[in-house]
């Protein structure tokens, strides 16, 4: 029969040691079906794979976070890419990858540049700072509500609103229920209005878009809040990831510090390691298989992405952050018709970063106590004490 496990991948013990629990799914068996939430769950690389890129067996139009948007009622607007199946799916993607192209992230570049050599520099002299409120966070919010065009006021709204949207692809936990207080979601649906939105900014992009008659008025709004939704809490996460992993692996910031060139590959081996994004759901659309377990239509299945990009059958030495190891294939940016459109434009924001870093820092060093900040889908850090000696 399917292994049926108890343990609860939305508890706070959880989160801050995933590991074991991680190991337990994925030997207990290819599928598993987690009694607390009455769920099923795939941990191996194999299967995790399979669920992300088979989109009409596993659908997310029912939603991508517990919640099935079918059986109950909505808490918010669908998006209208991530929680999209084809066609809709393909308009609203062949918008943002065009938004979010080469191209349009060139013209972005100098500008990024600039920006993420002056906070480097505004930082690194105090010796002692922490990475997460004086370097992850800082970054992303001083260059990407500029980017989209976003007006000035609020935007101290922004992380408030992702932890809420992160909180919510989870159960109506206590970590729900206290980010619900603080946040709604009229404000950030509000910031997608073209009267919001700067001219020339990725958001405008987005209506001008609209105007061509590629997606519909009503649409654009929800398309801009997809980006302000996906592309901060995100990044900060994945920076100070990469942070976390280079303070804790001095050998590879030696690698980085003789070769600047590495800054990208230092990013994505802290995806695939920490994965930022550790979860999504998506749901059955039919009587199927998965990992060799019969599925009925309607079945949600959980994803656990941190857990396959850690999988010993797919990677050796998983557990070793590794900046010279081949990351093509880990699911850190999800896998498929719905993988991350905005990979170019995060990869770009942690070579700058991590460049100008390994250019003014010598050795990094851990020097206090780390602490983690919980959410239901996002794994990051909330404190990162470090101490730096200047190249
Ligand atoms: C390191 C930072 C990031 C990580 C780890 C990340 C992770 C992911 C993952 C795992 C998915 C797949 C979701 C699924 O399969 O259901 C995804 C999709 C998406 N991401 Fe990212 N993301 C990052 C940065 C960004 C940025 C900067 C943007 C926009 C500026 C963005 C916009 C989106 C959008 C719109 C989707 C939905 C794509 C679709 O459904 O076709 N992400 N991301
Ligand atoms: O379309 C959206 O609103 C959206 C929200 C959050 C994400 C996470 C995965 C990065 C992606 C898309």
């Amino acid at each position: 029969g399917v292994p049926v496990l108890d343990v609860d991948p939305f508890s706070v013990d959880f989160f801050a040691d995933p590991y074991p629990v991680h190991e337990q799914l994925r030997e207990a068996g290819p599928f598993v079906w987690l009694s607390r939430y009455n769920i099923g769950a795939v941990a191996r690389y194999e299967h995790v794979r399979d669920a992300l890129t088979d989109w009409k067996t596993f659908s997310s139009a029912r939603g991508v976070g517990m919640e099935d948007f079918v059986r109950h009622g909505r808490f918010r607007l669908p998006s209208l890419i991530l929680e999209a199946d084809p066609p809709q799916h393909s308009r609203s993607r062949g918008v943002l990858s065009r938004v979010l192209s080469p191209p349009v992230l060139k013209g972005l570049r100098d500008r990024f540049e600039v920006e993420a050599e002056a906070m480097v520099e505004d930082v690194v002299w105090r010796k002692r700072f922490d990475g997460i409120a004086d370097l992850a966070e800082v970054f992303p919010l001083r260059v990407f509500p500029d980017a989209i065009g976003m007006g000035r006021e609020g935007r101290e709204k922004l992380l408030p609103h992702a932890d809420l949207l992160f909180n919510s692809f989870g159960p109506r936990n206590e970590l729900f229920q206290a980010a619900k207080e603080k946040v709604s979601f009229d404000w950030i649906e509000a910031q997608g209005q073209r009267g919001n939105l700067a001219p020339g900014g990725l958001g405008m992009m987005i209506h001008d878009a609209a105007d061509r008659g590629e997606i519909s008025g009503d649409e654009a709004p929800i398309l801009v809040r997809a980006l302000l939704q996906a592309g901060l809490d995100t990044t900060i996460n994945a920076l100070g990831a990469t942070l976390y992993c280079l303070a804790r692996f001095p050998s590879e910031f030696d690698r980085l510090r003789a070769d600047h060139k590495l800054a990208k590959a230092a990013f994505e081996e802290a995806i695939r390691f920490e994965a930022p994004v550790q979860t999504f759901f998506r749901t059955a659309t039919c009587a199927t298989t998965l990992g060799g377990t019969p599925l009925n239509e309607g079945d949600k299945v959980l994803m656990f992405l941190a857990a396959a990009n850690r999988d010993p059958r797919q990677w050796d030495r998983p557990d070793v952050y590794d900046i010279g190891r081949k990351t093509i294939g880990h699911v850190g940016f999800g896998a498929g018709i719905h993988a991350c459109v905005g990979q170019l434009l995060a990869r770009m924001e942690g070579e700058l970063v991590l460049t100008a870093l390994a250019r003014r820092v010598k050795r990094l060093r851990i020097a206090g106590t780390v602490e983690r900040r919980y959410n239901n889908t996002l794994r990051g850090l909330a404190s990162l004490p470090l101490e730096v000696e200047l190249a």
